[in-house]
C-alpha cells in the first residue's frame, strides 16, 4: 500500500547547518499490516510518520502510496498522539464525530458511525461524558475510535500509550490488537516499548540514529490471535523480545560513540 522509496530528510539545526534526520530509507507497508518503528530517541521516527501523512516532504526520495506520490495529508491517513490531542469542550461523541470532518454525511448516518466507534472501543454511556471526566486510558480509547471514524487506509500512532501506567496499557494493547483483527486497518505505530512492539507487530523496524536509518527488520512469526499471556510465556516472543533488544542495545551504543 506504501512505499518509501530512497527517502532522505534534511532539517537545518540551532546553527542553520543542514543535518540528516532520515537517510536512505526504503520500506514497502502492506495493506492490513500492523507494522511498528522502534529506536533511539531522535532517530527519527516521528518524521517517518510525518512523511506517510504528508505533513512533510522527502529532501530525496518519494513516498507514494498505491503508486502514487503522496502530496499532502488526507483523510485517508488519521494519525493518533500520546497526548490525546482531544478538544476538551467537545463531548466524547463530538470528539470522533470531529474525525469525520469535511464528510458530507447526514446526521443520522454521523451518529450512527459515531455510535459504532464508540462501542468498538468500549465506551457504551459515555457519549456525552467531557474529556476531563474521563481517565487516561479512556482518553486514549476516543482518541482510537476518532482516528477510525473516517474509515482512513491506515492508522499512524505516535507512542499512544506512552502516558499510560502499564496495567492501563497492556490492556490498550490487547484492545487495540481486537480492534485491528476486526478492522483488518493498516496500523503503524511508534514505540518505544519493545513488548508493545513484539506483542502486536506483524514486522518490527528497528531504527538508528545520526543519521536516522533502519537498522533491520524484524519478523514476528508469531499465529494471532495473541493471547496476553504469551508476553511472559512464548519462548518465540521471548527470543523476538531479546532479539530487538540487543538491536537496541547495539544501536545505542554505536549512538554513544558519536
Ligand atoms: N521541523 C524540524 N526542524 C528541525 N529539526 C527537526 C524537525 N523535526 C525533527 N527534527 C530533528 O530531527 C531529528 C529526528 O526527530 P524525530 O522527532 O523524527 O525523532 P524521533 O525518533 O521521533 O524522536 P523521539 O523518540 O525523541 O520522539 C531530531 O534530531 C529532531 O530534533
Amino acid at each position: 500500500m506504501f512505499s518509501v522509496r530512497g527517502v532522505s530528510k534534511h532539517f537545518e539545526n540551532r546553527d542553520r547547518k543542514p543535518f540528516s534526520a532520515l537517510q536512505e530509507i526504503d520500506l514497502d507497508i502492506q495493506a492490513g499490516e500492523f507494522l511498528s518503528i522502534i529506536g533511539p530517541s531522535g532517530c527519527g521516527k516521528t518524521t517517518l510518520l510525518n512523511l506517510v501523512a504528508g505533513f512533510i516532504k522527502p529532501t530525496t526520495g518519494v513516498v507514494l502510496k498505491e503508486g502514487v506520490e503522496i502530496s499532502g495529508p488526507g483523510p485517508d491517513r488519521t494519525m493518533m498522539f500520546q497526548d490525546y490531542a482531544l478538544f476538551p469542550w467537545l463531548t466524547v461523541a463530538d470528539n470522533i464525530a470531529f474525525g469525520l470532518g469535511a464528510q458530507k454525511l447526514r446526521r443520522k448516518e454521523r451518529d450512527a458511525r459515531v455510535n459504532h466507534f464508540i462501542s468498538l472501543v468500549g465506551l457504551d454511556g459515555f457519549d456525552k461524558a467531557y474529556p476531563a471526566q474521563l481517565s487516561g486510558g479512556m482518553r486514549q480509547r476516543v482518541s482510537i475510535a476518532r482516528a477510525l471514524a473516517p474509515d482512513p487506509d491506515v492508522v499512524l500512532m505516535d507512542e499512544p500509550f506512552a502516558a499510560l501506567d502499564s496495567l492501563t496499557r497492556d490492556r490498550l494493547q490487547e484492545e487495540l490488537l481486537a480492534i485491528w483483527s476486526r478492522t483488518r486497518k493498516t496500523f503503524l505505530l511508534i514505540t518505544h516499548n519493545v513488548e508493545e512492539a513484539v506483542f502486536l507487530s506483524d514486522r518490527v523496524i528497528v531504527m538508528e540514529s545520526r543519521p536516522g536509518r533502519i537498522r533491520s527488520v524484524i519478523d514476528v512469526a508469531i499465529p494471532r490471535p495473541r493471547f496476553p499471556e504469551i508476553r511472559v510465556r512464548d519462548p518465540l516472543f521471548l527470543n523476538l523480545k531479546h532479539e530487538v533488544l540487543d538491536l537496541l542495545g547495539g544501536v545505542t551504543r554505536a549512538a554513544e560513540r558519536h
